[in-house]
């Protein structure tokens, strides 16, 4: 297996109506099972970045491998389907669903991936969600009746659901205090290292950084900007 799970080579991406790139970067791979933190100002691309290796926004040159698929050879609705079967997302935001429960919300890639859901087999959402420490009573209530702490561990098991071979999360713990943030990273780390997952992890809080395998800061390997002399 190649040991480089993500492979970005010339990417430019630029949002429509600008005048500028919002990244340029030459070269950049994150290997098979690294913890991989990304700092970087707010508004300096993070986001776009993480979006770009998800499939959900496409550059506009270069080429984005991901597991030795090269994105661009996928139609949108491959796209999404390589990212359901196997990344695991957690958003800036969460995105859970109001209208399920919380058994659901962490069920939900399965019902999307055969992958996911045989290779989590039928306890793995009961399971995960016990690691967590999530009350047995409160699996089949619905997720606005949980605390911001709560919810951003039910994204994380969703996420982890069926062993995606890569985690990605955009700033997963800026609502978070220090204790349950240092909480919540040891569990990401924990359940990723048990998966064998590579896990990117986008944040502007350097006080994380120090837990990761490897840093990079954003603006070194983006050259979005630069005048050439
Ligand atoms: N949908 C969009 N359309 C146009 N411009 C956008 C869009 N989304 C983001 N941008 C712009 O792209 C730039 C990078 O945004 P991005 O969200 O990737 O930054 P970030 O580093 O993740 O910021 P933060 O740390 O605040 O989340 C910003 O200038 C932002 O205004």
């Amino acid at each position: 297996m190649n040991p480089n799970v993500i492979k970005l080579h010339n990417l430019r991406f630029r949002w429509p109506g600008q005048a500028e790139d919002i990244l340029h970067i030459p070269d950049m791979q994150i290997h098979q099972g690294e913890h991989l933190f990304i700092q970087g100002s707010s508004g300096s691309g993070k986001t776009t970045l993480l979006n770009i290796i998800s499939g959900i926004n496409c550059p506009n040159a270069g080429t984005v491998q991901v597991l030795d698929t090269a994105l661009a050879n996928l139609s949108t609705i491959q796209r999404d389907q390589f990212r359901v079967d196997h990344l695991g997302v957690i958003f800036q935001q969460f995105n859970l669903l109001p209208y399920l429960s919380l058994l659901e919300n962490v069920q939900l890639p399965c019902w999307f991936s055969h992958k996911r859901k045989a290779q989590a087999g039928d306890e793995a959402a009961l399971r995960l969600l016990d690691e967590l420490q999530i009350p047995k009573h409160l699996v089949n209530k619905p997720v606005n009746a949980l605390s911001v702490g709560q919810q951003q561990r039910v994204a994380v098991a969703r996420a982890l659901i069926g062993r995606p071979e890569i985690i990605i999360a955009d700033e997963p713990t800026s609502a978070l205090d220090t204790n349950n943030r240092n909480r919540f990273l040891e569990l990401l780390f924990s359940e990723a290292n048990q998966q064998g997952s590579t896990l990117v992890f986008v944040s502007h809080d350097p006080h994380i950084a120090q837990k990761f395998s490897r840093v990079i800061e954003l603006s070194d390997i983006n050259h979005a900007g630069e005048t050439i002399i």
